[in-house]
């Protein structure tokens, strides 16, 4: 039997169908994603195609991650000369090797959306541009949507023309782009751009290109953008074996520029494609099933689909309804740690939600509950400041022409560097034309800078250093050094942030990345380098801080999701406001993108999906009371199961407390606390035995809660169970190991 066989019809002409262009529409868990693997695989192994010409673009760097393994798996050798890359990553390698003929140098950085803005804040400042009108995060936005449609500064200001509102922003554009390159520096969207621009005007790179790449496959194919479609048209236009899949109704980045019309272009572009569709359902049970399509059917601009599986029924979608949020969470765990003692494992389970924020309730939920969890597109590692600041130093080291980098630590640790002098050094550099590290290294050529002078020598003179000691030791070795002659931990320790511990763990962990890209270069043959660490580091995008290899939930949002599938997804925040959000309810286009976006959602799931909402729920601050989702509404109730019995926990549960209350009945409680301290006495001596130094009544804090009193410890299966109240944050139970409380 070979692989094929267990491919369907469809599927299998699909993967055979290999010379010219192929699109490939079908809804969700149908297989289009194990289409491209497959046809990978028969490329090389039945046509004997040379893998070195397959090129596969894929969303997420964990889609292509994945994809990779499955192809692995698949064919005997050869296929890690395959190209499986995202856009992003597989332009970054292009531009390496050719920006040059733009202009650039080619160990250009890459800035990311902390870096944009702090550049965008400058320029604000520089051109004198009213921050309240323009907020920099809109005008950050402006520029990249006319980056997606491939508009240029010039072509922009055309467009603009008679429009106040517009020329302002083309006149920060065009700072922008000019500072960009000053820095020898490139956004995220420059990276498609450039690349575009590269092929339009270098002939021989693009026919380079072309006649590597003879097989081009895309996936989630339904939200590249316009540029990112250009990329592909030009790279396939010779050879035309470029295969597409996607589906419309998983269209769910239009607010980043995705092009639904890409889908029409596609065959307007390669005229003689070939259409085929996919339509069993191989992931989900009928009843999921059933749903996602209730739901989706409520969508216009939309072609219609049939989607069946033979999965069977499977069980009913369960719907719970919540008085607030907190139980919502509290219940999610608690069914999940249910689902774990019958025999599924942790990672079976993932929790999706509409914004980031609202993850920290399962956080705090799940810390408590001792479930091991992973937040993806949460806090991002290397958005820490600390990760920020060394690596800004590693960036200066290799390229001393990215400004922003210079200034994030050229007073970090702090060296008596004032803004003042800062200023005057980026007049200076202004003034004559030249980067701010250039201006640096002749301090005596900048106007009125005094005494300052020598601070600024001795600045330049230990990255020099640094610089001389790149070129001879290992990353780490240079980075231990940065550490030790910048003396950046002991000023972490002495400025006794509360945080110190924690930022010198992420430092750790820092290192030890370093070490495992050293390692992973020198087990592929490779040089390990500074710029492509650099590289590397730029592009992890939040979702590949999934490992598959431990056991945990995961939590993201459901934008993340996509792609993915989970055997029991907890579709939570079902309210209206929130999922569909408030922002879309008066737009029926952006009301559909919501919708597309609960189909992700519910089409994740394979064997149990259980949907929730909560009555009231604090949104910034504020408590909203919030309707049921409309999207709910849309599943038929004979695919539902509610549970009668929450609404008694609903009217039982009050609201919590207010600080002054829980301070009155603190103080009412006095006797009940001393007379716990008294039982408590007795349980110390066994506490302290196992390594608690609390116990019934102390004080103690709490990271994440803050101060509290210890109320109840009992003897868990693993780990004492102890029951705090805090000041704030309420009652909660948590195991001591994993609460890690101090004592006051
Ligand atoms: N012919 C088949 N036989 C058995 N299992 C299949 C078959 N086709 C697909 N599957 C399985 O169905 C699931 C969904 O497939 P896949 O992820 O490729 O779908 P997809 O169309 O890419 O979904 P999405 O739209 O969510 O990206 C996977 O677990 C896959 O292995
Ligand atoms: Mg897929």
């Amino acid at each position: 039997m070979s692989i094929y066989d267990t491919l369907n019809e469809q599927q299998r002409e699909a993967v055979f169908h290999t010379e010219g262009p192929l699109l490939i529409l079908a809804g969700a868990g149908s297989g289009k994603t194990r289409v491209l693997t497959h046809r990978i695989a028969y490329l090389m192994e039945e046509k004997g195609v040379n893998p070195w010409n397959i090129f596969a673009i894929t969303f997420t760097n964990k889609a292509a991650g994945e994809m990779r393994e499955r192809v692995d798996k698949l064919v005997s050798f050869g296929s890690e000369s395959v190209w499986v890359s995202t856009f992003h990553s597989a332009c970054v390698r292009i531009l390496r090797r050719h920006i040059d003929r733009l202009g650039y140098e080619n160990n250009f950085t890459i800035y990311d959306g902390d870096d944009q803005k702090t550049l965008m804040k400058a320029i604000c400042k520089k051109l004198n541009i009213d921050t309240k009108a323009y907020k920099e995060t809109a005008l950050l936005s402006a520029i990249s949507s006319a980056k997606d449609q491939m508009l240029t500064p010039d072509a922009y200001e055309e467009q603009a023309e008679g429009n106040y509102g517009k020329k302002n922003i083309a006149r920060v554009y065009r700072e922008y782009e000019s500072q960009l390159r000053g820095s020898n520096a490139l956004d995220f969207d420059d990276l498609l751009l450039k690349t575009v621009q590269l092929f339009e005007t270098q002939p021989d790179v693009l026919e380079y290109y072309q006649e590597r790449f003879r097989y081009i496959m895309v996936d989630e194919y339904q939200d590249t953008n316009t540029v990112q479609f250009r990329f592909i048209s030009l790279l396939a236009a010779r050879y035309q074996n470029l295969c597409v899949v996607g589906d419309d109704d998983q269209s769910i980045y239009k607010f980043r520029g995705a092009n639904i019309r890409n889908i029409l272009n596609f065959e307007e572009e390669f005229q003689d494609a070939r259409v085929i569709k996919l339509e069993q359902n191989y992931r989900s049970t009928g009843n999921i099933l059933d749903a996602a399509n209730a739901v989706i059917r409520n969508n216009r601009g939309r072609k219609d689909k049939t989607l069946w599986t033979d999965n069977g029924e499977g069980e009913r979608i369960l719907y719970r309804q919540f008085y607030n949020a907190y139980e919502e969470a509290e219940f999610i765990a608690e069914d999940i740690q249910s689902q774990v003692r019958q025999g599924m494992l942790y990672q079976d389970s993932a929790v999706l939600y509409r914004t980031n924020a609202q993850s920290r309730l399962f956080e705090e939920k799940f810390v408590a509950s001792n479930i091991p969890y992973k937040i993806v597109g949460g806090i991002n590692f290397y958005a820490r400041r600390e990760i920020k600041d060394l690596l800004a130093y590693l960036k200066t080291i290799d390229n001393g022409r990215d400004d922003l980098a210079v200034r994030r630590i050229i007073n970090v640790p702090k060296r008596g560097i004032g803004l003042t002098t800062i200023n005057r050094v980026q007049e200076s550099a202004d003034a004559r034309g030249i980067g701010f590290y250039g201006a640096l290294q002749g301090t005596d050529l900048i106007p009125n800078i005094g005494r300052a002078a020598a601070k600024l020598d001795s600045f330049v003179a230990l990255i020099e250093y640094f610089k001389s000691r790149a070129d001879q030791e290992s990353i780490s070795e240079l980075m231990e050094e940065i550490l030790e002659m910048t003396a950046y931990i002991e000023t972490l320790e002495a400025e006794d942030e509360e945080g110190a511990e924690a930022r010198i763990q992420n430092i750790d962990e820092l290192l030890s990345k370093i070490v495992s890209y050293e390692e992973a270069c020198e087990e592929a043959g490779e040089k390990p380098g500074l710029s492509g660490f650099l590289e590397e580091v730029a592009l992890v995008a939040d979702i590949d801080s999934l490992d598959e290899n431990q056991d945990y939930v995961v939590l993201m949002t459901l934008h993340s999701a996509k792609g993915l599938e989970f055997p029991h997804v907890y579709l939570a925040g079902l309210e209206d406001g929130l999922f569909p959000s408030s922002m879309s309810t008066d737009n029926p286009e952006d009301l559909e993108e919501e919708r597309r976006l609960c189909y992700v959602g519910i089409t994740r799931a394979q064997k149990r999906l259980t949907v929730s909402c909560a009555s009231q729920r604090m949104i910034r601050g504020e408590i909203r009371f919030n309707p049921v989702s409309r999207f709910l509404k849309e599943i038929p109730s004979e695919l539902v199961e509610t549970e009668k019995k929450l609404f008694e926990k609903e009217q039982r549960s009050a609201p919590a407390p207010s600080a002054k209350e829980q301070a009155r009945r603190a103080f009412h409680q006095q006797p009940f606390q001393s007379s716990s301290i008294a039982k408590g006495a007795k349980q110390f001596a066994v506490t302290k035995e196992k390594g608690l130094d609390y116990t019934v009544g102390d004080r103690v804090s709490h990271v994440k809660f803050g101060q509290g009193t210890v109320k109840v410890i009992t003897e868990g299966g693993r780990d004492y169970e102890v029951t705090v109240e805090f000041d704030t944050a309420g009652v909660r139970k948590m195991f001591a190991g994993f609460a890690k409380l101090k004592k006051l």
